[in-house]
């Protein structure tokens, strides 16, 4: 068969086809438009049957239902062919079929299949067959001989029809490569979409986070800067700005060291290579500051606490963030905190000072008259007294109990030119051995368990004026180290200040011991001692002085009868001389407690002197008392110094005895002989032992 005549073979758009080639002899061209769509094709100048079907005006509608498939057919996407299964041929192929052929439309019509598909034509047969059978039939075995001998993997689908009984089947040809390539675009721009959408909603998202951002850093109460490497702004919100009186643009992009943190609060330079904001992102590290100050534009200090924290950006350094917050009026409350602290303790001291003054002041108001006597003694002793005390000189007053040394440290005191200060006395006997360092240098709170609370010392409480150490003897020997320091160098520190005081003291001691003695036994530090026997005044025992008993028992009986308001009895010369012939183991105290006793039970203006009870007859006492008693008013017989001595030892073992033993505390013999257990003690230890006779027995 020629190619004319396959051309000629006749098919479902054959009757379009036949005898219409430009239009001629068509029974729709005389007819009217049916649509426009039709008709705006009519301007196109003919050059297919398609066209020809354009420019038709007058269709009826199975006349354009069949143009509209044959523009279908053409124009379809897929390869398509019209075959006619019993010859074989293919009657039509359509503009894709052309293209996949690689050939014309013209010279694929009215040609074998076999052509096309040599050696296939078996594969060819089972598939019309099943398609013919079933209406429809699709297969991926047959294969295209193309020209360019690439393999082609192909689909052909086809759908059977039948016209004037004959068979036709339409073989829709699918390029899978095609078809495949297609499906990863649609994938692809599937994804494209997806990542474009997600991107779209990460930057709204990340526009929304900053714009957040910016909220926040515009809402903060705190300044927050940022800086780049090189130090210069890169934002500023306006709580910065307002505290340092700047716009923000003022700022942008400036040196923020140079404009805000030039000098340091004392008004030097602040070196950039010091600046903690810069080394926080040299170092990495972030730096607190708590106490610093920005300058503000009108040159003004604002106190500030800042953090300067380094940015990283993938690794790399790339500026720092500075957050800051105003802190002058915390510090100004803080200071004045401080302040009041410091004032609340200053007064605390000072009402503590008063207070202790005032104890002394009413303490000593017993020592407030003068030194009274007659005797040698007074008199030598008040010569000593207004020597020494308008010097600065250390005074170690010694002497028994009661014999007046007290006395002599106020004397000293009152004539000196510290009188307008207090004098502040220290009972070293009082003290209990682990407080000696606490009173005398004081301490600080939580310096020892039960230290409450600060505590003024002694010595810092004497500062100016004089501090008395009553009993100096019974200072322990660690703290006697500690004694000399304050001594020689005039300083001390509280216990757990590390704080170094300074005073001025003028220091009286007095004992009632040999402080050489002790010294020399090691019980007191030699040093010390010296330091403290710059001036020594010996205040002598009553039975020395006798001579001043009688203006001391006036005195006292004047004194107490005026404080207890009683008439003052008349003292008889037979009362002084009864007081002259005791031997006054307590001294004045002694005697200033049996005259009190006297004035009160005095009778009908007679005093009767309840001295302690002689002893055994023929004792020195019982000598005294009779000598006292033969001589009535007149002077008796005068007792001697070692009878005096045993009458006073043989006194004291009378009041032991009587006490049991018990020599100190309530009911003891030192209480029962009016004095000191202490110098009872000392008395004991100078005495012979009890089972040696006292003379004269
Ligand atoms: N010469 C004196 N003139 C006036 N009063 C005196 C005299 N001597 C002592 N007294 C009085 O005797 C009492 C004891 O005196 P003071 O306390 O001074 O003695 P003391 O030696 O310090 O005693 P102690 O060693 O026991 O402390 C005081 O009331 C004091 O006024």
């Amino acid at each position: 068969m020629s190619d004319g005549e396959r051309t000629s073979h006749g098919g479902p758009f054959e009757a379009l086809d036949a005898g219409n080639e430009g239009g001629e002899g068509c029974p729709c061209c005389a007819a009217k438009p049916v649509n426009d769509a039709v008709a705006g094709d009519k301007e196109r100048q003919p050059s297919s049957t398609a066209d020809h079907d354009r420019r038709d005006t007058t269709l009826n509608p199975q006349h354009l239902g069949a143009i509209l498939l044959r523009q279908f057919f053409e124009r379809a996407p897929n390869a398509t062919l019209l075959i006619a299964p019993e010859s074989g041929l293919v009657i039509q192929a359509n503009r894709a079929a052309s293209a996949l052929f690689r050939r014309k439309a013209q010279t694929i019509a009215g040609r074998s299949l076999a052509e096309f598909y040599p050696e296939q034509m078996g594969i060819w047969h089972v598939f019309t067959e099943e398609a013919l059978v079933r209406g429809h039939a699709f297969t991926r075995d047959l294969t295209l001989a193309l020209p360019d001998g690439r393999p082609h993997r192909l689909e052909h689908m086809a759908v059977a029809t039948e016209q004037d009984g004959e068979d036709y089947l339409l073989v829709t040809i699918t390029d899978l490569d095609v078809q495949a390539q297609r499906s990863v675009d649609d994938e692809a721009n599937t994804y494209h979409r997806k990542g474009l959408d997600e991107w779209r909603r990460a930057e709204r998202y990340f526009r929304e986070i900053e714009r957040e951002h910016h909220l926040i850093l515009a809402a903060a109460g705190e300044g927050i800067y940022g800086v780049n490497v090189q130090g210069e702004t890169t934002f500023v919100n306006p709580a910065a700005a307002t505290m340092l009186g700047y716009d923000p643009a003022e700022l942008i992009g400036k040196d923020m060291h140079s404009v805000i943190h030039h000098h340091k609060a004392d008004g030097t330079p602040y070196a950039v290579a010091d600046c903690p904001i810069y080394n926080a992102f040299k170092q990495g590290t972030v730096k607190t500051v708590d106490d610093e100050v920005f300058w503000g534009k009108d040159g003004r200090s604002v106190r500030v606490e800042y953090t300067s924290t380094p940015i990283v950006d993938n690794g790399a350094m790339v500026g720092a963030v500075i957050v800051f917050r105003d802190i002058s009026e915390r510090k100004l409350n803080e200071e004045r905190l401080r302040t009041a602290l410091a004032d609340n303790a200053r007064l605390r001291e000072r009402l503590e000072m008063e207070n202790a003054y005032l104890r002394e002041e009413i303490r000593s108001q017993a020592h407030h008259h003068n030194i009274l006597g007659t005797s040698d003694a007074v008199a030598n002793l008040i010569r000593q007294i207004e020597l020494v005390a308008p010097t600065d000189a250390n005074v170690l007053v010694t002497g028994e109990s009661g014999t007046g040394k007290e006395l002599v440290a106020h004397a000293i005191h009152r004539a000196s030119a510290r009188s307008d200060r207090p004098l502040i006395r220290v009972n070293c006997a009082a003290i209990p051995r682990e407080l000696f360092e606490s009173e005398f240098f004081g301490h600080v709170r939580g310096a020892f368990t039960g230290a409450l609370r600060d505590r003024v010392g002694r010595f810092e409480l004497a500062n100016g004026g004089t501090i008395f150490l009553d009993e100096v003897g019974e200072i322990p020997l660690d703290l006697q180290s500690k004694l000399l320091r304050v001594l020689q160098d005039r300083r001390f520190e509280r216990i757990g200040e590390d704080r170094t005081r300074e005073v001025d003291v003028r220091v009286i001691a007095a004992t009632n011991r040999d402080l050489k003695q002790e010294s020399a036994a090691g019980r007191f530090r030699e040093d010390l001692y010296f330091r403290l026997n710059v001036f020594p005044i010996e205040c002598l025992p009553l039975r020395e002085r006798t001579g001043d008993i009688p203006v001391l028992a006036a005195e006292f009986l004047a004194t107490t009868c005026a404080r207890l308001n009683l008439p003052v009895p008349k003292l008889t010369k037979a009362n002084v001389e009864m007081l002259r012939a005791y031997s006054w183991p307590g001294n004045a105290r002694e005697l200033q407690n049996v005259v009190e006793r006297a004035a009160i039970l005095a009778r009908g203006g007679k005093l009767a002197f309840s001295l302690p009870e002689t002893g055994r007859p023929g004792s020195a006492t019982e000598t005294a008392t009779n000598a006292v008693d033969a001589a009535g008013d007149d002077a008796g017989s005068i007792l001697t110094a070692a009878e005096m001595i045993a009458l006073e030892e043989a006194n004291i073992r009378r009041a032991l005895e009587a006490c049991r033993g018990k020599v100190s505390g309530p009911g003891g013999a030192a209480e029962l002989l009016g004095m000191k257990a202490t110098t009872l003690y000392s008395r004991l230890k100078a005495m012979a032992p009890p089972s040696e006779p006292p003379p004269g027995t």
